[in-house]
């Protein structure tokens, strides 16, 4: 155990900051949390309102009681909260420009917590128990439009729907209450028409590999073809100004992986830490690997276009077929831009680890191992 954090809680602790979010989850762990905090010597403040988690670690990161800039005064900071609480810190230390300079440990007291499932943290002794352990680890941190997400950047269905769960449901139902309400939205959801680009290079060997497009498609499968999807290698950006019911993947680069995708989305994921499970392809280490990995669902089409391949296609989703999810897109690249191609060119919802943003055009990049977190233990408490 790290001697100087193992300190009793008598001495006075300048270097611990732990940012409780009193209303994440189920919003009864406030009192515990301080108790067990401020036994380990952190300092507690409680945010009151949307911003203030981004604020305190700002300050602690600014730690400028002396005036110079210095940002060595703080060491550690601790989260308590969900996802979004833990990015509003991340942001604030963005915007402090001291990202490498702070370690970061998460007790979870969120709603979904996926950040601290990442991390092999599933719960609040958890949390407590890897501050104790002190093994920290460095991980990419991705950022969109000068914000910063550990999580995902989405936009679509999942944005929209992540902006409307309720407070109640989520307190009620939990993670569930995401899935509730993304259902909610599914039938009126009409879609997005965008290009979204990738930037391939300083990927190593393996990566940039695409499903979804070809004869590689996931999705295309269960729906019997997905040849439907415009991969051509010529592919026509007129094909998609018939209201975005057509997308189109440009092949530019030797490897045959696409640069470029237009279409009307259902979802857009563009996932750090966070990547969908696949049977083909597992990341080497998703949480520090330098890469996004980005998947875009193409709204399902209506008329013909559905039509192909999608006949005698099991009804997986059982919904109506002008909401079937089309094919997948997926891609790992080291940047993407997303730009709007509506005709109003009006923002676009994205959802940064849940936290909103609205943006026409969004660069998307990752800084590679650029955060030191504290992670579970190998064999945690839990599992004995
Ligand atoms: N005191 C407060 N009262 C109400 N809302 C707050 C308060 N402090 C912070 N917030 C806001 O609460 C929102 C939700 O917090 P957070 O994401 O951490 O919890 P969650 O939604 O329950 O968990 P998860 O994101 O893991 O599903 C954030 O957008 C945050 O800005």
């Amino acid at each position: 155990m790290n001697e100087r954090r193992s300190e009793s809680a008598s001495e006075s602790r300048t270097d611990r900051l732990l940012v409780c979010n009193p209303a994440s989850g189920s919003g009864d762990h406030a009192p515990d949390v301080r108790t067990r905090g401020t036994k380990r010597g952190f300092e507690v403040r409680e945010t009151e309102a949307a911003g203030d988690a981004r604020r305190f670690a700002r300050e602690a990161a600014d730690g400028d009681d002396n005036g110079n800039g210095d940002t060595n005064d703080i060491s550690l900071i601790a989260v308590a909260g969900g996802d979004g609480t833990v990015n509003e810190v991340i942001h604030g230390l963005l915007e402090a420009d001291a990202l490498d300079q702070v370690d970061i440990a998460v007790l979870p007291t969120g709603t979904a917590n996926v950040f601290a499932r990442t991390l092999d943290i599933p719960d609040l002794d958890a949390g407590f128990e890897a501050i104790d352990a002190d093994t920290s680890r460095r991980v990419d941190v991705g950022v969109a439009g000068g914000r910063p997400f550990l999580n995902t950047c989405l936009a679509g269905l999942s944005a929209e729907a992540n902006a409307s769960t309720p407070d109640e449901w989520k307190r009620q139902f939990g993670p569930l209450a995401y899935v509730l309400t993304t259902l909610r939205f599914l039938p009126e959801y009409e879609g997005l028409p965008l290009e979204i680009r990738f930037d391939e290079s300083g990927l190593d060997g393996d990566a940039g590999s695409v499903v979804g497009t070809g004869t590689e498609s996931v999705v295309g499968s269960e729906f019997g073809s997905s040849t439907d999807t415009g991969v051509d290698g010529n592919a026509d950006a007129t094909d998609a100004e018939d209201g975005g019911n057509a997308n189109d993947v440009d092949n530019a680069n030797d490897d045959g992986t696409p640069s470029t995708w237009r279409g009307n989305a259902l979802l857009v994921l563009v996932g750090n830490a966070f990547r969908l499970p696949t049977v083909r392809r597992r990341s080497r280490d998703p949480i520090a690997d330098g890469a996004l990995e980005v998947v875009v669902l193409e709204r399902g089409r209506d008329g013909e276009s559905l039509a192909v391949g999608a006949e005698d296609a099991p009804s997986v989703f059982d919904v109506d077929r002008d909401v079937i999810p089309g094919p997948i897109t997926r891609v790992e690249a080291s940047s993407v831009s997303i730009t709007t191609r509506a005709d109003d060119r009006g923002p676009v919802n994205f959802s940064l680890d849940g936290e909103p943003l609205s943006a026409t055009d969004l660069e998307v990049s990752i800084r590679e191992r650029s955060l030191s977190v504290l992670v579970g233990p190998e064999n945690p408490v839990r599992d004995q």
